[in-house]
């Protein structure tokens, strides 16, 4: 069996700001094993982002604070590490890359340079050696043509910039990719391009992959596991098949719903009523109470757990609590305390 790669334990990332405490990230648990891929998913704002920079070292403190727990790589903890151990983990053992290449490629230096310069910070080879490995791994991300190296990052197409972007990521063989939303910029075939792109290398390397997107049809496609993140909390967790087949989380059923559908024609989309809660605010009991169709008094008042239902499959609903019951019920014919 896999080892666990990465694992974030109650971890919390808050926000001091004038006006308040956000909670972008409150006490989340989130694992990843080696060589899988795991999506993140939820509506803007809920944390994904904070989310993963917190796994990069890359959140600004302050204004943003570990508030509690821990976020371990290979069973080490990275919220205690100093800026000098930082520089070696990212790229060697994590990497990432965004949703626009453009804002991390350098307009004004060549792919060459760059890349040229990214990995002689972390190999210790000359710069003819470092060409040498920048143009072998373009080549492994599809990109062979000539003179690729002396081109400036405006004269590649969107989806070239973006294999740019997972070459140099993957360049020093991290354990885990970390893909913000990496194919939302790019249009359908191209997107389909790049993540056949990360899945190939997540086979050839073991790569594991945490895939960052609101896009529920990238996660289908790509991820092993998903996670449902809503309001800096993780909501549901199974595996990519069940979450489809079977969704739990009041929340997760209405992002599904929201997905068109190509057999159906209705009048209007459907859409979750309501917003995310204000992050400074967050409504007392389960914090999805004020978008919730199925809700019980219990849920205005008391924030619930996340239930664990059948083969590692979790829900963070009072709803579960009481099928549950139900179901233990039936079996032994007395009423089981709700875990
Ligand atoms: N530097 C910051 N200072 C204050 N609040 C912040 C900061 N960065 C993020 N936040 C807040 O943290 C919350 C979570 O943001 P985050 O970017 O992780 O959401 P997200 O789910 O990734 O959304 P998106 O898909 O739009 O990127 C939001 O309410 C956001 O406003």
């Amino acid at each position: 069996m896999a080892e666990t790669l990465l694992e974030l334990s109650r971890f919390k990332m808050h926000f001091h700001t004038d006006k308040g405490v956000v909670k972008a990230v409150d006490g989340v648990d989130i694992t990843v094993d080696e060589g899988e891929i795991v999506g993140l998913v939820g509506e803007s704002g809920c944390g994904k982002s904070v989310t993963s920079l917190s796994v990069m070292g890359l959140v600004p403190q302050p204004p943003g604070k570990v508030e509690g727990g821990s976020i371990k790589l290979s069973g080490r903890d990275l919220t205690r590490l100093k800026r000098k151990e930082w520089q070696r983990v990212r790229g060697n053992e994590v990497a990432m890359i965004f949703q626009e290449p453009m804002t991390s490629l350098n307009p004004v230096f060549t792919l060459g340079n760059q890349m040229v310069e990214a990995i002689r910070q972390h190999k210790e080879i000359n710069k003819k050696e470092a060409r040498q490995l920048a143009r072998e791994t373009l080549q492994e991300v599809g990109i062979s043509r000539d003179g690729i190296l002396d081109e400036y990052p405006h004269q590649l197409s969107g989806g070239m910039r973006q294999r740019v972007m997972i070459a140099m990521a993957m360049v020093c063989r991290p354990k885990l990719l970390i893909a913000d939303e990496p194919t939302t910029a790019l249009d359908v075939t191209i997107q389909a391009q790049i993540l056949d792109l990360m899945r190939r290398l997540n086979r050839e390397t073991n790569t594991a992959i945490l895939m960052i997107t609101h896009d529920l049809g990238v996660v289908a496609e790509m991820c092993d596991r998903i996670i449902v993140m809503y309001a800096g909390q993780v909501v549901e967790e199974t595996d990519a098949r069940r979450l489809f087949r079977n969704p739990q989380h009041p929340y997760t059923i209405g992002l599904l719903k929201s997905i068109p559908q190509l057999d159906r024609r209705l009048e209007r989309l459907y859409s979750i009523p309501g917003n995310v809660p204000n992050p400074r605010q967050m409504p007392s009991g389960c914090r999805f109470v004020p978008r919730c169709e199925h809700a019980l008094d219990i849920c205005r008042e008391k924030e619930p757990p996340l239930f664990s239902l059948e083969d590692g499959h979790t829900s963070r609903c009072w709803l579960n609590a009481e099928e549950k019951e139900e179901a233990d019920r039936d079996t032994t014919g007395n009423t089981a305390p709700s875990s």
